[in-house]
């Protein structure tokens, strides 16, 4: 027990898989600890060895790009975690390979309470490659599971979402990691109100501060416009204002209640999304939002990303300041709200 608590000494662990209904890791293969494969040896620490046999599989949460996510229970002391696996090797594209060990990197390195802990990282064999995350479980779900229960959040639990979210990414961003991905299904949930942001599958590690980062990587909807048009809307593009750009569209759909830079029903292809994000109206919020909420939002989605406002900035930004004493325990309630009560 106490070695799969310890998480950043002991990252990764011998799989010794049982006959059956415990980890499935590899369909009942007993998996050993062998040498990473040379991208992902930094990733993989040697350590001591834990049976993560120990864990017996108690549902599937969802399946990821990368791979399954399942939620699992200690045997012995019957603490709940998610094991995410994943497959390089069964990627033909040398790129999504490179991203999966690059989520693995990052998990391995970030160590904040905003951000989803990774107690092991376990290597199976080396036939297959196969890499087995332990992550804390997030007992609550996701915030875009949370907006389908309740169908939209008020402005008070929003400015608890928003302070914890931005605590993560000035965490990640002082690491030198851009999320990229930032969205409603990537943070993370628990039922003592903590907000984590997960799944690095897309993120990136800057090697130099400001390293240009134009690639089409995320999930779309929510890229900025410098992604779309770096040269228009910001020059070389460096990553960190388009996670705060991210994080605005994702406050203003859990305010509205869907995506905001698409007409409900519209098909969110390529090309009308890029239109939306790059030439379309600033999205407008109904007559009840304050104007905290609207100055919050606007100072996220400023086109330009400098002039988009910084993580630090945000964090001192009035629509935070004016629901601090009552957010945290809104957002609790609702967790423990049945479905649609707000509506
Ligand atoms: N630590 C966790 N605790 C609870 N649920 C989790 C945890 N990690 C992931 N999940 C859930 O598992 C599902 C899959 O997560 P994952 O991070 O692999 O991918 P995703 O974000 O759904 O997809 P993609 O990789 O395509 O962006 C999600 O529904 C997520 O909410």
């Amino acid at each position: 027990m106490a070695v799969i608590r310890d998480r950043r000494p002991q990252l990764s662990l011998t799989l010794e898989l049982p006959p059956k209904d415990s980890v499935a890791a590899a369909g009942g293969r007993r998996i050993q600890l062998v040498p990473p494969p040379a991208a992902a040896a930094a990733a993989v620490a040697s350590c001591s060895e834990h049976r993560l046999a120990d864990l017996e599989r108690v549902q599937v949460l969802g399946h990821g790009n990368g791979g399954i996510v399942y939620k699992v229970r200690h045997v012995r002391t019957g603490e709940l975690y998610a094991l995410k696996l994943l497959h390089p090797h069964h990627q033909s594209d040398a790129a999504v390979r490179r991203q999966i060990y690059r989520e693995i990197e990052i998990l391995r390195r970030t160590d904040s309470p905003f951000v989803v802990r990774c107690h092991s990282i376990v290597q199976s064999g080396a036939a297959s490659g196969d890499f087995a995350l332990l992550l804390e479980y997030m007992d609550a779900g996701n915030l875009d599971s949370l907006l389908r229960r309740h169908r939209r959040l008020p402005e008070a639990a929003l400015a608890e979402v928003a302070r914890q979210v931005l605590q993560g990414l000035s965490y990640l961003h002082s690491q030198k990691i851009v999320h990229r991905d930032i969205k409603p299904s990537n943070l993370l949930v628990n039922r003592d109100g903590e907000i984590k942001i997960s799944d690095f599958g897309v993120s990136k590690m800057m090697v130099r501060s400001l390293a240009p980062c134009n690639s089409y990587v995320g999930t779309c909807a929510y890229m900025s416009p410098e992604r779309f048009d770096p040269d228009t809307y910001g020059g070389s593009y460096d990553g960190y204002a388009g996670d705060v750009w991210s994080l605005g569209l994702t406050v203003l759909e859990l305010y509205l209640g869907h995506f905001p830079l698409l007409q409900e029903g519209q098909r969110p292809d390529w090309a009308a999304l890029m239109c939306a994000i790059c030439f379309g109206e600033p999205p407008s919020l109904p007559d009840s939002a304050s104007d905290e909420l609207r100055a919050f939002v606007a100072s996220c989605l400023q086109r330009e990303a400098d002039r988009r406002w910084t993580v630090e900035q945000l964090l001192a930004h009035p629509f935070l300041t004016r629901y601090q004493s009552e957010s945290s325990l809104v957002l609790k309630k609702l967790l423990l709200l049945p479905e649609q009560c707000l509506a």
